[in-house]
């Protein structure tokens, strides 16, 4: 196996663990890859006469069609986002005891807690070399969610920055969507809101180095992709290449980092809320170029999830309504659907809750009555 990128880090006396030096982006690729023509939505205008609007229609094609997109000026400073990735890439560096001591139980279908790189990929004989934090959302009702002791030491400011993210991204970008399919602003807003409880997340991630072989052989194996479980996937900016999307026309095209910008994507419970009008992107990493090969992978991301107030039903959206993709039972207001919370860790489960893990595509389980994909294509 290739060596891990996790050294442990040396552990000082004081209760601040902030130790290892500040993270920074490293170079970029000077490779000419083939990248993804992506939208940019300048948030800054999002609250200027009419800016709204504008913003919609900017952003139509890119969440009906390409499923991907790019946030600009969002107001979050840059310094407060390399923070965030030096505690993610401290925690990294921890040992894998203290690591372990709070893990992503998904035997239940949670997704809180830390994901170990233990798992193999399919067949191929190569683990996944994905580590992860995932902190849930500052609100009193998740008080009691088990912290790592990095995430308790640098609590205030992590919060601060989940709620944030949400707040002056996830929220603009849900106004936007509902514009477009002509549901009152808020209507999405509210069916995802910070203070409800739901199972988003402020994801520290990281891909560990592997050899060219490993990377071929997973490759091999998991390059249909997969798409997204939530309703919006937020990817602060880093520079090692490796992120692929499927365009509409269906070729693999590289996503480029946008200094100080979010990658943005629309996700499955947003396709399911809209029969499929809002596009859940087939997505995937690949080995980075040469020259970043032997950089650690380090990502820093947001996760919104419909919760336990979102009955999972297509959005009452007069655009839906008039394409005819409303049915009578999506109109029927005493339809029993499971909450978004309920539908989105059987998703969780289904394909976590598993030493070895599966191909996605095409595959689909039943959940009270709902037939629920792994994969949109
Ligand atoms: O690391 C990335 O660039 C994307 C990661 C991703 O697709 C995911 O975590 O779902
Ligand atoms: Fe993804």
């Amino acid at each position: 196996m290739a060596p891990s990128a996790t050294e442990p880090a040396s552990q000082p006396a004081s209760t601040n663990r902030l130790l290892v030096k500040p993270w920074s982006r490293p170079a970029p690729t000077k490779e000419d890859l083939d990248w993804a023509p992506l939208v940019k939505i300048d948030l800054s205008r999002f609250d200027e006469p009419g800016g709204k609007q504008e913003l919609a229609k900017q952003l139509y094609d890119a969440v009906t069609r390409v499923g991907f997109w790019v946030v600009v000026n969002s107001g979050i400073d840059d310094e407060r986002v390399l923070k965030q990735f030096t505690i993610g890439n401290t925690f990294f560096k921890e040992s894998l005891e203290e690591k372990r001591t709070n893990p992503c139980h998904f035997e239940k279908g949670e997704y809180f807690g830390y994901r170990e790189n233990s798992r193999w990929i399919g067949d191929t004989g190569v683990k996944e070399n994905i580590e992860m934090l995932n902190i849930p959302k500052a609100i009193p009702q998740l008080a009691k969610e088990p912290l790592h002791s990095i995430a308790r030491e640098n609590y205030d400011e992590i919060a601060a920055f989940h709620r944030d993210v949400w707040e002056k991204v996830a929220r603009k970008l849900f106004v936007l969507i509902a514009l477009i399919l002509e549901l009152p602003e808020n209507y999405l807003a509210d069916a995802h809101a910070y203070n409800q409880l739901s199972d988003d997340h402020l994801r520290y991630m990281i891909y560990n180095v592997r050899t060219q072989k490993e990377w071929d052989l997973a490759q091999a194996y998991s390059k249909g992709g997969h798409t997204d479980f939530g309703s919006l996937t937020l990817l602060f900016s880093q520079h090692v290449a490796g992120l692929q999307i499927r365009t509409p026309e269906g070729q693999w095209k590289y996503v480029k980092p946008v200094e100080g910008g979010i990658t943005c994507n629309a996700a499955d419970t947003l396709t399911f809320l809209t029969k499929g009008f809002v596009k859940s992107t087939v997505h995937r990493v690949v080995t980075p170029p040469a020259d970043q090969i032997n950089i650690p992978r380090l990502g820093l991301l947001y996760f919104s999830r419909p919760g336990d107030h979102t009955p999972m039903k297509a959005a009452p959206s007069p655009l839906l309504d008039r394409l005819g993709l409303l049915t009578e039972e999506d109109k029927d207001p005493n339809q029993k659907v499971p909450n978004g919370t309920e539908y989105v860790r059987a998703r969780v489960k289904d394909v976590h809750h598993k030493t070895v893990l599966d191909k996605r595509e095409g595959t689909s389980f039943e959940f009270n009555g709902l037939k629920v994909q792994n994969y949109y294509n």
